[in-house]
């Protein structure tokens, strides 16, 4: 699990209904059991930095000392500095239980030369976990220096401080414990790191439901990538849009709008000559490519394989109309762009153009379907009842036919890829208008464009998408059109916007 995994699912099981204090409150609790473990009875220093980490030592201090412990807690941080709110929370409690009738001592340490040489059977190293950056700064680097001084037992919290919870690399120093009890899953970091700075590793199960990490929610957006403010025009994703035909303009164009609202920066539509007259009307923010003829033909190939190359991310589909000649001229682009690993979006007509055995084993695939288009995509004879987790493992095997990601769409969207599943329950009735489906893939190839991978796409764009369908539908109802959505995109991606 990387960190920003961890995070996400920590605050999706808030979205859930979990209160962080929850978390927290099992957190410490575990901590102080694994403490238990060691030695019945003594002296613990726990040592507690700025954030939610230094909460958990703040949590365990208490159940320790209700467990019988002498309690000695090092304040690293001063309240003023402390900004996890649970942490505060929990630290006003310790705060609350002085003056202690005996053992238990809260210790400000306002400046590095104030750590004293510990004297205790147990430390707790509740300093830095998921949420260290860089180079650790004073106290905290002198604390760890006197921690791995200390003739100790030294349990970890969540991650040994100082170590880089993603790649478990030691910039600088880090604690090197005896025991590291991480929460809720294996950090990839602590897997790869030197058993001398984790020491034994157990991983311990604080209440976030696995429902926390199959239904998408506000956590997921911390995915997005974060825009470099350095970039330069371009950087930030450009999107090839194929699609449009003599009867289709529309769709192409939401497809194209919806991009540029998630954030890539440059989107071309290539499509037939009479659709791109009336895209060049509906909006001076997409580039228009137009391409001889009435439907997307053979003669075509080339100037779509010139555009897809200088191109991110590439969606096909569309409004593009069902012509066999554009079949056979999206099956030649398709072999193409597999060769070079381009991400691609394959929705609507394409996917009835084109079969899953033509993409079987195209990795940076993203296919759109709906139930129909599912069941000829993969050619399934009947439909696929039961219960939901029947249905899922009966999706599961049947996209497991493609190595690409299978998003598809549903009152719960299911996002499918070679075993992992999420779901979606964003959205709303009022979503079925023309139009919708082309949001959704306008915004899962602008994200690819963007550099998240297929499987994050198109898990968030179903999210963002479906978030953006319901705050519409608070404005319009059901008389919501599809491009009413593309304002409330941007909205739809901000955390603060789910009360979070
Ligand atoms: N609901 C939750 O969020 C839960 C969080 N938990 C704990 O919270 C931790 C994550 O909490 P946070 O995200 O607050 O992060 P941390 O507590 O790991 O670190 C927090 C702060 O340390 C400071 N910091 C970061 N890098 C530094 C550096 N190089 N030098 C000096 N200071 C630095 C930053 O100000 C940062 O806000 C987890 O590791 C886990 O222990 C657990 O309580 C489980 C529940
Ligand atoms: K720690």
């Amino acid at each position: 699990m990387k960190p920003v995994d961890m995070n996400a699912a920590d605050m999706n099981a808030e979205y859930l209904g979990i209160p962080g204090l929850s978390l927290m409150e099992n957190a410490g609790r575990v901590i102080a059991e694994e403490v238990r473990g060691v030695t019945s009875r003594g002296r613990v220093a726990v040592f507690c930095g700025p954030g939610g980490n230094g909460g958990d030592g703040f949590v365990a201090a208490r159940h320790l000392l209700n467990m019988g412990f002498d309690v000695d807690v090092y304040l690293l941080a001063h309240p003023s500095r402390i900004r996890s709110g649970d942490a505060l929370q929990n630290l006003r409690v310790l705060e609350a239980m002085q003056p202690h009738p005996g053992g238990f001592n809260i210790i400000m340490i306002n400046d590095s030369s104030e750590i004293p040489e510990v004297d205790a059977d147990v430390i707790v190293d509740a300093i830095l976990g998921t949420g260290v950056h860089g180079r650790i700064r004073e106290p905290y680097r002198s604390a760890i220096k006197v921690i791995n001084r200390a003739d100790s037992f030294r349990v970890s919290v969540d991650v040994p401080s100082g170590l880089n919870p993603a790649d478990g690399t030691v910039e600088d120093v880090a604690v090197s414990a005896d025991l590291t009890v991480t929460f809720h899953r294996m950090k990839d970091g602590l897997r790869e790191a030197d058993p001398a700075v984790t020491g034994e590793v157990v991983v311990a199960d604080i209440g976030i439901p696995g429902a926390a990490e199959v239904f998408l929610g506000p956590g997921d957006l911390l995915r997005l990538p974060s825009r470099d403010p350095g970039s330069h025009k371009g950087e930030n994703g450009r999107v090839l849009v194929v699609g449009g035909s003599r009867y289709y303009s529309g769709a192409p164009a939401l497809a194209g709008l919806s991009a540029l609202r998630i954030g890539a920066d440059l989107v071309t539509v290539a499509c037939p000559t009479r659709a791109a007259a009336a895209l060049r009307s509906t909006s001076p923010d997409l580039i228009v490519r137009e391409l001889e003829g009435d439907h997307i033909s053979l003669g075509a190939v080339d100037e779509i394989m010139e555009l897809a190359e200088a191109s991110d991310s590439v969606l096909m589909g569309c409004g593009a109309g069902t012509d066999p000649e554009t079949g056979e001229a999206f099956l030649k682009i398709i072999g193409k762009l597999e060769g070079t690993g381009k991400p691609l979006v394959l929705d609507a007509d394409a996917l009835k153009l084109v079969h899953a055995s033509d993409v079987a084993g195209y990795r940076e695939l993203v296919v759109t379907p709906h139930m129909g288009e599912f069941r000829k995509f993969f050619s399934l004879k009947s439909e696929i009842y039961g219960d939901m987790n029947e249905r899922i493992t009966a999706f599961q095997s049947v996209s497991s036919r493609i190595r690409g990601t299978v998003l598809l769409k549903g009152r719960t969207d299911i996002i499918l890829q070679e075993g992992r599943v999420r779901l979606n329950r964003t959205g709303c009735p009022a979503m079925t208008v023309g139009g919708t489906g082309d949001c959704l893939a306008g915004v899962t190839v602008g994200l690819m464009a963007m550099g998240l991978s297929p499987f994050d796409s198109a898990a968030l764009a179903s999210f963002i998408n479906g978030s953006a369908g319901e705050i519409a539908a608070d404005r319009y109802g059901d008389g919501l059109k599809a491009s009413d959505i593309l304002e409330f995109i941007p909205r739809a991606m901000k955390i603060e916007s789910y009360g979070l």
